[in-house]
């Protein structure tokens, strides 16, 4: 049984939630002599889920990190396509590319990030008192999702209190809270055994795509892969194979 079946409705995307499109053009980024990306070019759009793959050292976390607006490229651009306006991810400064970090795109990394300190609910509301909300509100919307998560119970327990699968859906809601319309996850299954891999798998794509969000995973699991609607593999910093999954659900 799928904690889905536990938990509670995932709250509905907001009604302004906009669909975004994200294009990366001709994108070069160097680490010294490494050239981890070699003039790369990617469409991603509108609530497709995309695994990244490849070879250690490709440059897929790279990607990721350039598409997210984490790290700038050398060359290139980042085009995001949201509310009827096109914004240069790579082109914004440090303030702007932050605030756009927060608004509009969330992350879920292999280990959660998590802040140990404090419990799964205050972990996810931090997101959303970061951009200003209420602790009463944060925390309301918080539960919401953690209960969606089928983590209802378990809003006071701290990070180390939590299984792997339990925190890495903490990070999902942690990720999504604020309303994020793309999802960036770096092997977000890397930790779990199997089983649990394929649950937090489920409810990854469920609360993003299943919401019109977009979700870009960077994996080496062909598991993982499989259930996105596309996988690109990039080897030496450029795209070698992008292909569809048939019978996916994007
Ligand atoms: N901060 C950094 N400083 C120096 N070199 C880096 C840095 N980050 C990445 N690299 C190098 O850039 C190349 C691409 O790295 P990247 O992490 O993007 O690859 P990857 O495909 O995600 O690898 P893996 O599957 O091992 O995580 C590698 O050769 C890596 O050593």
């Amino acid at each position: 049984m799928t904690p889905f079946q536990h938990g509670r409705p995932l709250p509905a995307a907001p009604a302004h939630l906009p669909p975004a499109v994200l294009s990366a053009r001709g994108l070069v980024k160097s680490y010294e002599a490494t050239r981890a990306l070699a003039g790369l070019d990617l469409d991603i759009r509108a609530g497709e889920s995309v695994a990244v793959m490849g070879p250690s050292g490709g440059g897929k976390t790279t990607l990721l990190h350039c598409l997210a607006g984490i790290v700038t490229p050398d060359a290139g651009q980042v085009l995001l396509q949201l509310d009827g306006a096109t914004t240069d991810v790579a082109g914004l400064d440090d303030r702007r590319r932050s605030a756009l970090r927060r608004s509009t795109f969330g992350f879920v990394f292999q280990q959660g990030l998590l802040i140990p300190e404090l419990t799964a609910l205050e972990n996810v509301a931090v997101a959303l008192m970061l951009l200003g909300v209420d602790r009463r509100g944060a925390e309301h919307s918080a539960a919401q999702w953690l209960g969606a998560l089928g983590l209802g119970g378990m809003e006071d327990r701290r990070v180390g209190q939590l299984s792997g699968g339990q925190a890495q859906r903490v990070a999902i809601a942690r990720a999504q809270v604020s309303g994020a319309s793309v999802v960036f996850a770096d092997e977000p299954t890397g930790a779990l055994d199997s089983g649990t891999s394929a649950e937090v798998m489920d409810i990854l794509l469920r609360s993003t795509t299943g919401t019109g969000r977009t979700l870009v995973v960077v994996t080496h699991d062909d598991d993982v892969a499989r259930r996105c609607a596309r996988t690109v593999h990039l080897r030496d910093g450029r795209i070698v194979r992008d292909s569809l999954c048939p019978g996916t659900a994007a």
